[in-house]
């Protein structure tokens, strides 16, 4: 399978704090990796890093190579919009935009210039069948986005991001504001479309990772511990502070 990301000697710092320590990791394409850790360990840091969300943090100064396919991402050169584009992001809090259901799915198609509305129609209903939305709201997606439930919303704002047509979805936690039968829809969605996008996402719900990745990432105040298949990572791992963690000895 192909490399999406190479991540090299990578380090990053806020300020005077390094929060991540010479990461170096392959990610390959159309998996699930899943990032685990305690709380602070560089997870979301992490995970920031590979479409360039650090960038809008002030005092965030990163070292180290992290290449997208052929291209160094912290190149001079390189053209993050396009990146952002291609590599979308998913947050633990469903974000919709104060606007209909369609007008949220079009967004990004019209602000890349797409103004007929047939086109415009036609993604958006594309995008809402990819989500597992469209069954639910296809007579009011008129209507604002602020009245579906939580779950509802995640779905939407992923629906948001396959609209533009991404090759990397990344998951900051989404599903740690859900119920369990709106987390269970998202895992299901996941699982869905893994066929066609390389899904990263960070979660603290192991059973969730174990559940739904091929490979995990356990993280560790600022390092890489252990990385591999997740079926490894959760029954033979090779380091001991993995073993602890995934046994719930701490964190
Ligand atoms: N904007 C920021 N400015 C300064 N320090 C930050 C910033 N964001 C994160 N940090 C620090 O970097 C370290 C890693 O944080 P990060 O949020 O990446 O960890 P995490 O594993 O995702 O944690 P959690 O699971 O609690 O979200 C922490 O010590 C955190 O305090």
């Amino acid at each position: 399978m192909k490399k999406t990301f190479i991540i090299e000697n990578m380090n990053l710092y806020y300020g005077n704090k390094q929060a991540l320590i010479n990461i170096n990791m392959e990610i390959k394409e159309k998996e699930v990796t899943a990032f685990i850790g305690p709380s602070g360990c560089g997870k979301s840091s992490f995970l920031r890093s590979l479409n360039r969300m650090n960038d809008l943090i002030e005092d965030a100064r990163i070292e180290g190579l992290i290449k997208y396919h052929d291209d160094d991402i912290y190149d001079k050169k390189f053209d993050v919009i396009s990146l952002r584009t291609k590599v979308g992001m998913v947050f633990q809090k469903p974000n919709p935009f104060p606007m209909s259901i369609f007008d949220n799915v079009a967004y990004g198609p019209r602000r890349q210039g797409i103004k007929n509305k047939k086109v415009l129609t036609e993604i958006v209903e594309k995008a809402l069948k990819q989500a597992a939305l469209w069954e639910e709201v296809s007579d009011r997606t008129h209507e604002s986005a602020m009245k579906l439930s939580g779950g509802q919303q995640q779905r939407l704002c992923i629906a948001r991001t396959l609209a533009m047509n991404p090759e990397v979805i990344l998951m900051d936690e989404p599903t740690s504001a859900l119920d369990p039968i709106a987390t269970q829809k998202i895992e299901d969605l996941i699982n869905d479309l893994k066929k066609d996008y390389t899904i990263i996402i960070v979660t603290h719900n192991m059973q969730q990772a174990a559940r739904i990745s091929d490979k995990t990432a356990f993280f560790l105040l600022g390092e890489l511990i252990e990385f591999d298949e997740t079926s490894v990572i959760f029954s033979n791992p090779k380091k001991e502070q993995t073993e602890s963690y995934i046994t719930g000895r701490f964190g």
